[in-house]
Protein backbone atom coordinates (compact mmCIF):
# COMPACT_ATOMS: atom_id res chain seq x y z
CA UNK A 1 0.00 0.00 0.00
CA UNK A 2 1.13 3.86 -1.09
CA UNK A 3 2.13 5.63 2.44
CA UNK A 4 -0.49 8.52 3.06
CA UNK A 5 2.79 10.81 3.35
CA UNK A 6 5.75 10.54 1.34
CA UNK A 7 8.97 12.78 2.19
CA UNK A 8 11.84 12.65 -0.44
CA UNK A 9 15.15 14.44 0.67
CA UNK A 10 13.08 17.84 1.99
CA UNK A 11 15.42 20.02 3.35
CA UNK A 12 14.87 23.57 5.13
CA UNK A 13 17.15 26.85 5.07
CA UNK A 14 16.51 29.76 6.93
CA UNK A 15 18.63 32.20 5.87
CA UNK A 16 22.14 30.07 6.26
CA UNK A 17 21.10 27.77 9.20
CA UNK A 18 19.94 24.40 8.25
CA UNK A 19 16.53 23.61 9.90
CA UNK A 20 16.24 20.29 7.92
CA UNK A 21 18.41 18.70 6.12
CA UNK A 22 17.43 15.87 3.57
CA UNK A 23 14.36 14.00 5.33
CA UNK A 24 13.15 11.55 3.68
CA UNK A 25 9.92 9.88 5.36
CA UNK A 26 6.82 7.36 4.52
CA UNK A 27 4.03 8.02 6.95
CA UNK A 28 1.12 5.17 6.88
CA UNK A 29 -1.86 4.78 8.83
CA UNK A 30 -2.10 4.50 12.43
CA UNK A 31 -0.26 6.67 14.72
CA UNK A 32 3.33 8.04 13.89
CA UNK A 33 5.01 9.77 17.06
CA UNK A 34 7.17 12.51 15.73
CA UNK A 35 10.09 13.71 18.29
CA UNK A 36 13.05 15.30 18.80
CA UNK A 37 15.25 18.26 21.10
CA UNK A 38 14.02 21.22 21.22
CA UNK A 39 15.41 23.19 18.01
CA UNK A 40 15.63 19.86 16.15
CA UNK A 41 13.08 20.67 13.08
CA UNK A 42 9.75 19.32 13.96
CA UNK A 43 7.82 22.49 13.94
CA UNK A 44 9.16 23.33 10.42
CA UNK A 45 8.72 20.22 9.21
CA UNK A 46 4.92 20.36 9.82
CA UNK A 47 4.69 23.78 8.48
CA UNK A 48 5.87 22.25 5.30
CA UNK A 49 3.20 19.54 4.92
CA UNK A 50 0.86 21.69 5.96
CA UNK A 51 1.58 23.97 3.14
CA UNK A 52 2.58 26.83 5.65
CA UNK A 53 6.20 27.19 4.23
CA UNK A 54 8.10 26.49 1.68
CA UNK A 55 11.20 23.62 1.42
CA UNK A 56 14.02 24.61 -0.13
CA UNK A 57 14.86 21.69 -1.68
CA UNK A 58 13.21 18.14 -2.14
CA UNK A 59 9.61 17.06 -2.90
CA UNK A 60 6.86 15.07 -0.97
CA UNK A 61 2.86 14.47 -1.01
CA UNK A 62 0.17 13.86 1.16
CA UNK A 63 -2.20 11.68 -0.21
CA UNK A 64 -2.27 12.59 -3.90
CA UNK A 65 -1.24 16.02 -3.12
CA UNK A 66 2.62 17.54 -4.23
CA UNK A 67 3.05 19.65 -0.93
CA UNK A 68 3.66 23.52 -2.55
CA UNK A 69 1.79 22.85 -4.72
CA UNK A 70 -1.43 21.58 -4.00
CA UNK A 71 -1.55 23.42 -0.91
CA UNK A 72 -5.43 23.60 -0.37
CA UNK A 73 -6.39 20.41 -1.25
CA UNK A 74 -3.92 19.62 1.60
CA UNK A 75 -5.68 21.59 4.09
CA UNK A 76 -8.51 20.58 3.18
CA UNK A 77 -7.64 16.86 4.03
CA UNK A 78 -5.40 17.51 6.80
CA UNK A 79 -6.73 17.89 10.91
CA UNK A 80 -4.48 20.33 12.89
CA UNK A 81 -4.15 21.15 16.54
CA UNK A 82 -1.85 23.69 17.63
CA UNK A 83 -0.01 23.67 20.19
CA UNK A 84 -0.97 26.89 21.21
CA UNK A 85 -4.51 28.71 21.37
CA UNK A 86 -6.37 30.18 18.76
CA UNK A 87 -9.96 31.31 19.28
CA UNK A 88 -12.16 33.95 18.79
CA UNK A 89 -13.17 35.95 22.78
CA UNK A 90 -16.53 36.22 22.72
CA UNK A 91 -18.02 32.75 20.88
CA UNK A 92 -18.85 29.82 22.82
CA UNK A 93 -17.19 26.10 22.35
CA UNK A 94 -19.36 24.97 20.00
CA UNK A 95 -19.67 28.28 17.80
CA UNK A 96 -16.12 28.05 17.83
CA UNK A 97 -16.63 24.45 16.45
CA UNK A 98 -19.06 25.38 14.14
CA UNK A 99 -16.65 28.32 12.91
CA UNK A 100 -14.08 25.89 11.85
CA UNK A 101 -16.50 23.79 10.01
CA UNK A 102 -17.72 26.88 7.96
CA UNK A 103 -14.60 27.68 7.24
CA UNK A 104 -14.33 24.00 5.76
CA UNK A 105 -17.13 25.40 3.84
CA UNK A 106 -19.73 23.15 5.36
CA UNK A 107 -23.18 25.51 5.85
CA UNK A 108 -24.27 26.78 8.96
CA UNK A 109 -26.22 24.08 10.16
CA UNK A 110 -24.14 21.55 8.70
CA UNK A 111 -21.81 23.19 10.60
CA UNK A 112 -23.22 23.07 13.98
CA UNK A 113 -24.51 19.11 13.96
CA UNK A 114 -20.85 18.63 13.45
CA UNK A 115 -19.68 20.95 16.18
CA UNK A 116 -22.38 19.32 18.28
CA UNK A 117 -21.03 16.04 17.43
CA UNK A 118 -17.94 16.45 17.73
CA UNK A 119 -18.11 17.93 21.25
CA UNK A 120 -19.79 14.42 21.79
CA UNK A 121 -16.64 12.94 21.31
CA UNK A 122 -14.53 14.63 22.93
CA UNK A 123 -16.20 14.56 26.25
CA UNK A 124 -17.72 18.40 26.43
CA UNK A 125 -21.19 18.79 28.09
CA UNK A 126 -22.91 21.97 28.43
CA UNK A 127 -19.65 23.90 28.86
CA UNK A 128 -19.80 24.00 25.00
CA UNK A 129 -22.01 26.99 25.30
CA UNK A 130 -19.75 29.05 27.92
CA UNK A 131 -17.28 31.59 26.27
CA UNK A 132 -14.47 30.03 25.33
CA UNK A 133 -11.84 32.54 27.02
CA UNK A 134 -13.85 30.87 30.43
CA UNK A 135 -12.24 27.60 29.61
CA UNK A 136 -9.59 25.54 31.65
CA UNK A 137 -6.31 24.16 30.13
CA UNK A 138 -8.21 21.09 29.38
CA UNK A 139 -11.41 22.09 27.93
CA UNK A 140 -9.50 24.69 25.58
CA UNK A 141 -7.02 21.25 24.61
CA UNK A 142 -10.65 19.72 23.44
CA UNK A 143 -11.48 22.55 21.62
CA UNK A 144 -8.42 22.84 19.19
CA UNK A 145 -8.95 18.72 19.02
CA UNK A 146 -12.43 19.25 18.02
CA UNK A 147 -11.68 22.16 15.43
CA UNK A 148 -9.23 19.92 14.00
CA UNK A 149 -11.51 16.91 13.47
CA UNK A 150 -14.46 18.49 12.45
CA UNK A 151 -14.04 18.30 8.85
CA UNK A 152 -13.77 14.77 9.20
CA UNK A 153 -10.09 14.96 7.51
CA UNK A 154 -8.36 11.54 6.94
CA UNK A 155 -4.68 13.19 8.45
CA UNK A 156 -4.39 14.70 11.86
CA UNK A 157 -1.40 16.36 12.70
CA UNK A 158 -1.25 16.91 16.38
CA UNK A 159 1.14 19.38 18.60
CA UNK A 160 1.29 18.28 22.32
CA UNK A 161 -2.25 17.17 22.38
CA UNK A 162 -1.95 16.12 26.13
CA UNK A 163 0.65 18.79 27.32
CA UNK A 164 -1.08 20.45 31.03
CA UNK A 165 -3.67 17.77 31.13
CA UNK A 166 -4.62 15.83 34.36
CA UNK A 167 -3.92 12.10 34.10
CA UNK A 168 -7.59 11.38 33.51
CA UNK A 169 -7.94 13.95 30.79
CA UNK A 170 -4.53 12.72 29.29
CA UNK A 171 -6.08 9.12 29.15
CA UNK A 172 -9.13 10.01 27.90
CA UNK A 173 -7.46 12.00 25.19
CA UNK A 174 -5.00 8.96 24.55
CA UNK A 175 -7.77 7.03 23.67
CA UNK A 176 -9.96 9.61 21.53
CA UNK A 177 -6.75 9.36 19.46
CA UNK A 178 -6.68 5.52 19.30
CA UNK A 179 -10.11 5.53 18.29
CA UNK A 180 -9.79 7.64 15.63
CA UNK A 181 -6.64 6.00 14.34
CA UNK A 182 -8.05 2.35 14.65
CA UNK A 183 -11.70 2.61 14.23
CA UNK A 184 -11.70 5.55 11.42
CA UNK A 185 -8.64 4.36 9.59
CA UNK A 186 -7.30 8.24 10.32
CA UNK A 187 -3.53 8.93 9.50
CA UNK A 188 -2.18 10.54 12.94
CA UNK A 189 1.13 12.04 13.42
CA UNK A 190 1.44 13.26 17.35
CA UNK A 191 4.03 15.31 18.26
CA UNK A 192 4.77 15.47 21.72
CA UNK A 193 7.91 15.52 24.10
CA UNK A 194 5.88 12.88 26.89
CA UNK A 195 7.44 9.68 26.01
CA UNK A 196 4.76 7.20 27.97
CA UNK A 197 2.09 8.67 25.82
CA UNK A 198 4.48 7.64 22.79
CA UNK A 199 4.89 4.27 23.97
CA UNK A 200 1.10 4.04 25.15
CA UNK A 201 -0.25 5.05 21.47
CA UNK A 202 2.20 4.52 18.66
CA UNK A 203 2.57 2.70 16.05
CA UNK A 204 5.42 3.94 14.35
CA UNK A 205 7.98 6.31 15.72
CA UNK A 206 10.04 9.00 13.57
CA UNK A 207 12.65 10.76 15.85
CA UNK A 208 14.75 14.05 14.69
CA UNK A 209 17.58 15.48 15.76
CA UNK A 210 19.76 18.57 14.36
CA UNK A 211 18.16 18.60 11.42
CA UNK A 212 17.85 14.86 10.61
CA UNK A 213 16.14 11.49 10.57
CA UNK A 214 18.12 10.00 13.23
CA UNK A 215 14.96 6.79 13.26
CA UNK A 216 11.91 6.10 11.48
CA UNK A 217 10.60 2.89 12.11
CA UNK A 218 7.36 0.44 14.16
CA UNK A 219 7.63 0.87 17.47
CA UNK A 220 7.56 -2.76 17.99
CA UNK A 221 10.88 -3.09 15.76
CA UNK A 222 12.83 -0.65 17.95
CA UNK A 223 11.46 -2.26 21.38
CA UNK A 224 13.69 -5.42 20.25
CA UNK A 225 16.98 -5.30 21.34
CA UNK A 226 20.12 -6.12 18.93
CA UNK A 227 21.10 -8.73 20.78
CA UNK A 228 18.50 -10.95 22.67
CA UNK A 229 18.69 -10.79 25.91
CA UNK A 230 16.91 -11.35 29.45
CA UNK A 231 15.84 -8.78 32.02
CA UNK A 232 16.52 -10.57 35.10
CA UNK A 233 14.99 -9.33 38.76
CA UNK A 234 16.34 -11.07 41.56
CA UNK A 235 15.26 -11.31 45.78
CA UNK A 236 18.44 -11.29 47.67
CA UNK A 237 21.95 -9.21 46.96
CA UNK A 238 21.95 -8.11 43.19
CA UNK A 239 25.24 -6.78 43.26
CA UNK A 240 27.07 -10.12 44.39
CA UNK A 241 24.49 -12.37 41.65
CA UNK A 242 26.17 -9.91 39.06
CA UNK A 243 29.47 -10.43 39.57
CA UNK A 244 28.77 -14.45 40.10
CA UNK A 245 27.07 -14.36 36.75
CA UNK A 246 30.21 -12.57 35.03
CA UNK A 247 32.45 -14.99 36.93
CA UNK A 248 30.84 -17.75 35.15
CA UNK A 249 31.30 -16.12 32.09
CA UNK A 250 27.91 -14.57 31.34
CA UNK A 251 28.17 -11.01 29.44
CA UNK A 252 26.22 -8.46 32.02
CA UNK A 253 24.79 -5.43 32.40
CA UNK A 254 23.03 -3.70 34.94
CA UNK A 255 20.02 -2.06 33.86
CA UNK A 256 17.25 0.20 35.41
CA UNK A 257 15.26 -0.95 39.03
CA UNK A 258 17.85 -3.05 40.23
CA UNK A 259 17.15 -5.40 37.08
CA UNK A 260 19.99 -7.18 35.37
CA UNK A 261 20.75 -7.71 31.59
CA UNK A 262 22.04 -11.03 30.40
CA UNK A 263 23.11 -11.41 26.85
CA UNK A 264 22.36 -14.96 25.43
CA UNK A 265 19.42 -17.17 24.00
CA UNK A 266 16.76 -16.61 25.55
CA UNK A 267 15.63 -20.50 26.25
CA UNK A 268 18.78 -21.75 27.61
CA UNK A 269 20.30 -18.75 29.21
CA UNK A 270 16.82 -18.33 31.53
CA UNK A 271 17.39 -22.20 32.72
CA UNK A 272 21.41 -21.34 33.25
CA UNK A 273 20.26 -18.29 35.45
CA UNK A 274 17.89 -20.73 37.22
CA UNK A 275 20.16 -23.11 38.27
CA UNK A 276 23.18 -20.21 39.18
CA UNK A 277 20.61 -18.41 41.42
CA UNK A 278 19.97 -21.73 43.30
CA UNK A 279 23.27 -22.01 43.86
CA UNK A 280 23.91 -18.91 44.71
CA UNK A 281 21.25 -19.03 47.05
CA UNK A 282 18.98 -16.19 45.75
CA UNK A 283 15.62 -16.14 44.47
CA UNK A 284 14.74 -15.18 40.93
CA UNK A 285 11.98 -12.60 40.80
CA UNK A 286 11.70 -12.64 36.97
CA UNK A 287 13.01 -13.60 34.53
CA UNK A 288 11.93 -12.02 30.71
CA UNK A 289 12.92 -10.74 27.83
CA UNK A 290 14.53 -7.48 27.60
CA UNK A 291 12.94 -4.44 25.73
CA UNK A 292 14.88 -1.47 24.20
CA UNK A 293 12.83 1.45 26.42
CA UNK A 294 11.74 4.31 24.53
CA UNK A 295 13.90 6.81 26.56
CA UNK A 296 16.79 4.49 25.63
CA UNK A 297 16.19 4.27 21.75
CA UNK A 298 15.13 8.38 22.30
CA UNK A 299 18.66 9.47 24.01
CA UNK A 300 20.81 6.48 21.82
CA UNK A 301 19.18 8.24 18.84
CA UNK A 302 19.60 12.08 19.86
CA UNK A 303 23.57 11.37 21.13
CA UNK A 304 24.58 9.97 17.94
CA UNK A 305 26.49 12.20 16.16
CA UNK A 306 25.46 13.14 12.23
CA UNK A 307 27.76 10.89 9.95
CA UNK A 308 27.41 13.12 6.50
CA UNK A 309 24.74 10.42 4.80
CA UNK A 310 21.33 10.55 4.03
N1 LIG B 1 11.89 31.69 10.94
C1 LIG B 1 13.06 31.22 11.38
N2 LIG B 1 14.21 31.87 11.13
C2 LIG B 1 15.40 31.40 11.55
N3 LIG B 1 15.56 30.25 12.25
C3 LIG B 1 14.45 29.56 12.54
C4 LIG B 1 13.14 30.00 12.13
N4 LIG B 1 12.24 29.09 12.56
C5 LIG B 1 12.95 28.14 13.22
N5 LIG B 1 14.26 28.41 13.20
C6 LIG B 1 15.34 27.59 13.77
O1 LIG B 1 15.29 26.31 13.15
C7 LIG B 1 15.55 25.29 14.11
C8 LIG B 1 14.40 24.30 14.10
O2 LIG B 1 13.28 24.96 14.65
P1 LIG B 1 11.91 24.22 14.88
O3 LIG B 1 10.97 25.22 15.49
O4 LIG B 1 11.48 23.56 13.62
O5 LIG B 1 12.32 23.10 15.97
P2 LIG B 1 11.40 22.19 16.90
O6 LIG B 1 11.94 20.81 16.79
O7 LIG B 1 9.97 22.40 16.55
O8 LIG B 1 11.70 22.76 18.35
P3 LIG B 1 10.73 22.85 19.64
O9 LIG B 1 10.58 21.45 20.18
O10 LIG B 1 11.53 23.72 20.56
O11 LIG B 1 9.45 23.49 19.21
C9 LIG B 1 15.76 25.99 15.45
O12 LIG B 1 17.15 26.14 15.67
C10 LIG B 1 15.11 27.32 15.26
O13 LIG B 1 15.73 28.33 16.04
Amino acid sequence: MNALIELDEISKNYGSYQALDRVSLSIDSGITSLLGPNGAGKSTLIKILLGLLRATSGEGRLLDFQLGRHNRQIRERVGYMPEDDCYLSGLSGVESVQLSAQLSRFPRLEALRRGHEILDFCGMGQERYRAVETYSTGMRQKLRFAQALVHDPPILILDEPTSGLDPGERESMLNRIKILAREKGKAVLLCTHILPDVQAVSDAVVILANARVRVADQLEHLSVPTAPSLRVKILGDADAFESHLRRVGLSVQPSANGAITVEGQHEELAERIWQLARQARVGVRSIEPSRNSLEEIFLNAVREQPDGHS
